[in-house]
């Protein structure tokens, strides 16, 4: 039994049916990744995970218990994570800043603004946000207002804030949309080396390098169906795939 299992998951927004029965069995410690063309439902789907939308009909499963209907903190709270595909973070605000806040809301629950009030008072938080700063190469500029990062940084800066929180599940949404392939090669990089922590990771990306270097297992959506999945081998040469995907080019 995955970590997270997702059963026929329907989602329509008016006439569109951007979810069509979708099911997903996530195997705990893996990276899952999820491909498909603009407008093929991941977004939807992962929204569906975290809270922030609500599925018609389906259910989805973390460790066990039911995701449907739980607020978006709390869902954080057991132990799910997400990155954005723009980075939410505080530009105002220093690095070791960013990063302390979302582990004092992980700690206190519900996220609180005022728990702001309190930083610079708690060392263990401190500590951890630097241990976790260093472990994305950040720590050198833990005093730097996050809003003057490189883009590539701040991805880096979303994904400490994840980390500091030690999810089970980490989502992963475009996590390398917009960087030059230096710093996408440096992505890569960490992740592998946050993939050593054991932490589960499904990722939604359309750039073919990042997949194939990453993933475990591969699920293909095609206007909110799942067309295919498999492993990375197994996918590249499904020709299903590549039509949907591709328009017949290969992967
Ligand atoms: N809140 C919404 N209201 C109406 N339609 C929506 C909403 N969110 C998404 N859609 C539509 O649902 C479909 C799936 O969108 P979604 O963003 O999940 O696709 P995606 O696979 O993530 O695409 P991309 O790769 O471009 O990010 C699209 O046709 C989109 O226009």
């Amino acid at each position: 039994m995955g970590i997270l299992q997702v059963n026929d998951v329907n989602k329509r927004f008016g006439g569109l049916q951007a979810l069509n029965n979708v099911t997903l069995d996530i195997e705990e410690g893996s990276v899952h990744a999820i491909i498909g063309p603009n407008g093929a439902g991941k977004s939807t789907l992962l929204n569906c995970f975290v809270g922030r939308l609500v599925p018609d009909t389906g259910t989805v499963m973390f460790n066990g218990k039911s995701l449907l209907g739980i607020k978006p903190y709390e869902i954080n709270q057991i132990g799910v994570s997400r990155v954005f595909q723009t980075p939410e973070i505080f530009e105002e605000l220093s690095l070791l800043e960013n990063v302390m806040i979302p582990a004092f809301a992980h700690r206190d629950g519900a996220f609180r603004i005022n728990a702001w009030a309190s930083v610079g008072s708690e060392g263990e938080v401190r500590d951890r946000a630097l241990h976790v700063l260093d472990d994305v190469g950040l720590v050198d500029k833990k005093d730097m207002i996050a809003g003057s990062l490189s883009r590539g940084d701040k991805r880096r800066l979303e994904l400490a804030m994840c980390l500091v929180q030690d999810p089970q599940l980490l989502l992963l949404d475009e996590p390398t949309a917009g960087m030059s392939r230096a710093d996408t090669n440096n992505t890569i990089d960490l992740l592998k080396k946050i993939g050593e922590r054991g932490i589960t990771k499904i990722v939604i990306e359309h750039d073919m390098h990042v997949v194939f270097s990453l993933a475990h297992k591969i699920t293909v959506l095609a206007q909110g169906t799942v067309i295919a999945e498999g492993l990375p081998d197994d996918i590249k040469g499904d020709p299903r795939v590549q039509e949907a995907y591709l328009g017949g080019a290969h992967l």
